[in-house]
């Protein structure tokens, strides 16, 4: 196993904010043959969650090659084998598994007159936590998970926060009747096609959160759970950012 970065985890361990804990449950998240232990919580912190791949690859004496990028992987036919470049090493195999993730390079859109910005601006793979922005003027650009966790946090440390909202989106709660939303619908949708299972859902946010529209939040034509099929975007799952939006504590755009 080879891996560009120094650690097992290297992701949540050095490009995610403090707060960050999983909002999809424990059993749900889970790496084959190996629960959480019963003591870490239903929706396991940043830590947890990393102390829990450590303890992974541990258990299955898994030891990846550190700091070893994968620069080229020809299919040599004759053979029958993969070359894999990495670094000064090339190694020969059979089987070649691409496991990158998706998530692993930041993209920075290409705002007009964002190079004669004076303030800092940083992406969201470097945002830790609020307490630099107490009592400024801070834009979050983008809203998935992300974008509505981070605004979160930056009201609960007093910045002045606006959100850029550039498309119809569906923001829906963690948690109906204290069930993870996630796990309702896949259980529903044992039964009932998508559309019934949507429009289940879109009810009870509608109870829960409220109308989304009003705040300049619009929702897509299609449902949440239909879209993620199309188009594999994913729903917002609230932690708390709707209620600063509705408040006016958290402005959006
Ligand atoms: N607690 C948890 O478990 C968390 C899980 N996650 C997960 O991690 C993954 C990545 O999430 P995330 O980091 O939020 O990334 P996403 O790709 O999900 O969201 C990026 C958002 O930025 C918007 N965007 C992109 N470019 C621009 C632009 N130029 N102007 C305005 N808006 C823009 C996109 O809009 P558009 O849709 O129009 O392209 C989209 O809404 C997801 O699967 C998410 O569920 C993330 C955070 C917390
Ligand atoms: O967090 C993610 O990346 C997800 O894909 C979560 C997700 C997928 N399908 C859903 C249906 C309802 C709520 C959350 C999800």
């Amino acid at each position: 196993m080879l891996e560009k970065e120094s650690c097992v985890g290297s992701l949540w361990r050095l490009k995610t904010y403090n707060r960050l804990q999983l909002h999809l449950p424990k059993e749900t998240c889970k790496l084959p043959h190996m629960p959480f232990p019963p003591e870490v919580p239903a929706y396991p912190t940043k830590k947890q969650f990393i102390s829990y791949l450590e303890a992974y690859a541990k258990h299955f004496a898994i030891e990846p090659m550190f700091r070893q990028e994968v620069q080229s992987a020809i299919y040599d036919a004759r053979m029958g084998f993969w070359r894999v470049q990495a670094n000064e090493s090339e190694f020969l195999c059979r089987w070649f598994i691409v496991a990158t993730g998706e998530n692993a390079e930041p993209v920075l859109p290409n705002i007009e007159g964002i190079s004669d910005f004076k303030g800092s601006l940083i992406h969201t793979s470097r945002y830790k936590d609020g307490a630099a922005f107490e009592g400024q003027k801070v834009l979050v650009v983008g809203c998935g998970n992300s974008g509505m966790e981070i605004s979160l946090d930056l009201c609960n440390n007093d910045a002045q926060v606006s959100l850029a909202v550039r498309d119809k989106l569906h923001i829906l709660p963690r948690e109906i009747l204290g069930r993870s939303t996630f796990c309702i619908s896949t259980w529903l949708l044992n039964w009932f096609p998508v559309k019934l299972v949507d429009r289940f859902l879109l009810v009870c946010s509608q109870v829960i959160l409220g109308d989304t529209h009003k705040m300049g939040i619009r929702r897509p034509k299609i449902g949440p759970l239909e879209q993620k099929k199309s188009t594999g975007k994913t729903p917002v799952l609230d932690v708390g950012a709707f209620s600063k939006i509705k408040s006016g504590q958290n402005q959006g755009y």
